[in-house]
């Protein structure tokens, strides 16, 4: 066992993997990737797509990845491949690719987005499936970066759903969470139990949504809903590694 998974959650694990079916549904990024300054930069923690195959090649359990980046845009990044779920868009990408019908609302508003952004040197504009996410991780002024959340924030107008997250705003044309979808996923596949991984603000849905029984893992530092907490993707590959080994 790894020294970085600490012994509470190992005991959790160990319980875990003796449930069948199983899911085991993880976030992106800060979790299986560390958090860098270009989103399209944002490659995996060494070990994690060995981690997550040994996982997935055994019988009765599914990984799934779960995140707030279009599922296309996931997989380029990430480069990672396997027999997954792949649900992306907070969970609005479910089955497939969006249809075009949200699109002229998502364009419309990165219209009105883009001016405030291009004044605020560093802050970047991501157009994603459902949403348009504005990021602030690179802009120098601070002070500068809390305005343009604030302006971003005002901007929204109450059909959208805003989806604060580290460094970013995000503004979706859909209701979609990670709850929701964690639920949906769980009935569809009928398991036993579910364990998932995340860091930020959209994955406490999750965990908060998750029966007790389940294991909720939140990675890094704030507060959370979850019942297990590891420090870094570093740490996450060790709990992957660790979960693997008692699958065996
Ligand atoms: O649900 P996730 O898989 O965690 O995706 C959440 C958002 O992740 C990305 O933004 C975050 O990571 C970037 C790369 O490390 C970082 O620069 C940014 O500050 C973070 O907020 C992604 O760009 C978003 O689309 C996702 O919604």
């Amino acid at each position: 066992m790894n020294g970085a998974v600490p012994a509470g959650l190992v005991t959790a694990l160990a319980e875990l993997a003796g449930r069948r079916p199983l899911l085991v549904a993880s976030d992106y990024d800060g979790v299986l990737a560390p958090l860098v300054g270009d989103p399209s930069a944002a490659v995996p923690e060494p070990g994690v797509a060995e981690a997550l195959a040994r996982v997935a090649a055994h019988d009765g359990v599914v990984v799934a990845l779960v995140s707030g980046r279009g599922v296309a845009d996931l997989q380029t990044v990430s480069g990672l491949s396997g027999p997954y779920r792949w649900v992306g868009s907070h969970g609005a990408e479910f089955d497939g690719p969006l249809t075009g019908e949200l699109a002229d609302r998502r364009d419309a508003l990165a219209e009105q987005l883009a001016p405030l952004v291009a004044d605020v040197p560093g802050a970047r504009l991501e157009v994603k499936p459902a949403s348009v996410a504005v990021h602030v991780r690179q802009v120098a002024d601070r002070a500068a970066a809390a305005a343009l959340l604030a302006d971003a924030d005002r901007v929204a107008d109450p059909s959208l759903t805003k989806k604060p997250g580290k460094e970013v705003l995000e503004l979706a044309v859909t209701d979609a969470d990670k709850g929701s979808a964690l639920l949906r996923l769980r009935d569809e596949l009928g398991v036993a139990a579910a364990a998932y991984l995340g860091d930020d603000r959209t994955d406490e849905d999750a965990f908060r949504a998750l029966p007790s029984g389940d294991l909720t893992v939140k990675v890094g530092e704030g507060e959370t809903a979850a019942d297990h907490r590891v420090g870094d993707p570093a740490a996450v590959v060790a709990l992957l590694d660790t979960l693997a080994d008692l699958l065996d």
